[in-house]
């Protein structure tokens, strides 16, 4: 069996679904065939914008049947592309001729083990790794999580009736989005919860070196889980009416051992620390929360080029080198010279843009027009929820790729908010913005402005100034 199609889009997440969305907005009258794995697919919905260029959205699972009448679609894997020839075939079989194809694959879990007692070791990515995470829960009494970044962050605050054990690699929490100063500002939330609000506010400068850490359906992979996901599951471990418990830490840690406990089924885990000592605990089992890896699992006529992190290289115009294969998405990597206050990172605000940018891209391409990259690869924006707070990170938050060349500028008021301004040679270079600071805006137009904000001085983040009304 075969069918025709002139854009041909691989993958039901939410770089897919943006991409087959794009191209029949662009080029309504061709034919687009989406290909998933899964027949339950992503798309974003209730679109806000938080400032000009951010925008927080919602991500709906739906039936790959209610997809746009403009977009055909199949349920089948993707198993082989033969770019010279335009064609690609499916895992049942069926032949899928193309002009363009966009590979929007996704990612699987980067899962840590050593080799061994590996079904002791699950990763989360999709419905199904929730519902298994939730069966071992209900026998669980000890649950190790392995990673500093979003997955670990939400399982720490979400996890109930369960002791958690909290493995990291760095002297703070939450690494990968926050600096040492936030990662404490959430802890003090964190205790201090159901204790009255103290609102003292603190403005501190800081050279970049002074910062001192403080101690259903398928049995397929389906696409990642969307926001919130862990407000619709129930995830209760075995000790019951326990409730939440702060997880135990352990900072500058890494898992240098770990076996099977034979008559208690549980496993031994010997953790090294930074200073060279070692401890030992026992768990029911791991979460490697230790990254995304992207998921390539077809074969290709001619090998496509991959970067380091093993994504399918992309250019500007999201095409890969093999001819009119593009990619998005989780997939793919950015291997373009990026723009000052840009970098790559998988989150679906990502995914949805570059599935967008491959749509537009490639209906270009088909209509010979020419095309320039989106605006929105000018400046890395993303909006979050961390420890139950709202948080923007804007440019180099965390002063990525800045050498030690930066100062930082924080104004701290305890449970309520946490700004941190990274200011390069005078001029804002990113910002992490947690409560509800409605600053997301401003921070934006002097990033991307790049305004001398040396005159200001400290007053930048005076509470009693608004900094708003200073650059209208
Ligand atoms: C638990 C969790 C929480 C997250 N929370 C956030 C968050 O709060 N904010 C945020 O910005 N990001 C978050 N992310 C990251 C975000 O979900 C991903 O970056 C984004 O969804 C990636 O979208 P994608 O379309 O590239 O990939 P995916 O969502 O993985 O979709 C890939 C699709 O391709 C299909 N597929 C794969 N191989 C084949 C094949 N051979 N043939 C056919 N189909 C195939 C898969 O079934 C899937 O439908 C989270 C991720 C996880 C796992
Ligand atoms: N709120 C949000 O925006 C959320 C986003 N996500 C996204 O979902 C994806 C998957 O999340 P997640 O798995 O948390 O990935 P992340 O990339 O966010 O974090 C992975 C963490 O694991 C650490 N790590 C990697 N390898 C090891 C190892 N062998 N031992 C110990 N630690 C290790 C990394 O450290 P290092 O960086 O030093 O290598 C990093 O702290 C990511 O793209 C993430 O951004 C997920 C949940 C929420």
């Amino acid at each position: 069996m075969s069918r025709d199609c002139n854009f041909l889009v691989v993958g039901g997440g939410i770089a897919g679904v943006s991409c087959a969305e794009t191209l029949a907005i662009c080029c309504p009258s061709s034919s687009i065939l989406l290909l998933t794995e899964s027949s339950i697919v992503k798309s974003v919905t209730n679109l806000v914008p938080v400032a000009r260029y951010l925008h927080k959205f919602d991500v709906r699972e739906k039936d790959v049947n209610e997809i746009g009448a403009s977009i055909a679609t199949i349920v089948d894997q993707l198993e082989y592309i033969n770019s010279r020839e335009h064609w690609a075939r499916t895992k049942t079989g069926v032949i899928l001729k193309y002009r363009y194809i966009c590979v929007c694959t996704g990612g699987s879990p980067k899962l840590f083990n050593s080799g061994h007692a590996e079904s002791r070791i699950i990763g989360i990515r999709d419905t199904d790794s929730v519902l298994e995470l939730q069966k071992r829960l209900l026998t669980a009494k000890d649950v190790l999580i392995l990673g500093n970044g979003g997955i670990a962050s939400e399982l720490a605050y979400e996890l109930k009736d369960v002791n958690v054990h909290w493995v990291v690699k760095d002297s703070h929490i939450s690494a990968t989005f926050v600096d040492p100063g936030a990662a404490e500002f959430f802890q003090l939330a964190r205790s201090e919860l159901e204790k009255p609000t103290i609102t003292e506010t603190a403005i501190k400068r800081m050279r970049y070196g002074e910062l001192t850490p403080p101690d259903k359906k398928e049995s397929k992979q389906g696409a990642a889980l969307g926001p919130d996901w862990h407000s619709n599951y129930d995830l209760s471990g075995g000790s019951k009416d326990a409730g939440k418990v702060l997880p135990k830490m352990y900072y500058k840690s890494n898992i240098a051992d770990y076996h099977m406990l034979p008559e208690e089924g549980r496993l031994s885990i010997k953790l090294s620390h930074d200073d060279g000592s070692t401890e030992k605990l026992t768990c029911d089992f791991i979460v490697s929360a230790t990254g995304v890896q992207p998921r390539h699992e077809f074969a290709t006529d001619f090998p496509p080029k991959l970067a380091d992190d093993g994504g399918l290289s992309v250019d500007e115009m999201m095409r890969t080198d093999l001819p009119d294969v593009y990619a998005a998405g989780d997939v793919c990597s950015a291997a373009w010279e990026p723009a000052p206050h840009w970098f790559q990172m998988r989150l679906w605000t990502q995914a949805r843009q570059m599935g967008s940018m491959a749509g537009r891209s490639m209906s270009a391409a088909f209509e010979g027009e020419p095309i320039y990259q989106d605006f929105c690869f000018e400046l890395f924006g993303h909006v979050t929820q961390l420890f139950g707070y709202p948080v923007v990170l804007l440019g180099r938050f965390n002063g990525q790729g800045l050498g030690r060349d930066y100062e930082l500028l924080v104004r701290c008021t305890r449970n309520k908010e946490y700004i941190k301004f990274v200011l390069q040679n005078g001029r804002l270079r990113g910002a992490i913005l947690i409560g509800d600071t409605d600053l997301a805006e401003t921070c934006e137009n002097l990033i991307l402005n790049g305004i001398d904000l040396e005159p200001y001085g400290d007053d930048i983040l005076n509470p009693d100034i608004d900094i708003e009304d200073y650059f209208d």
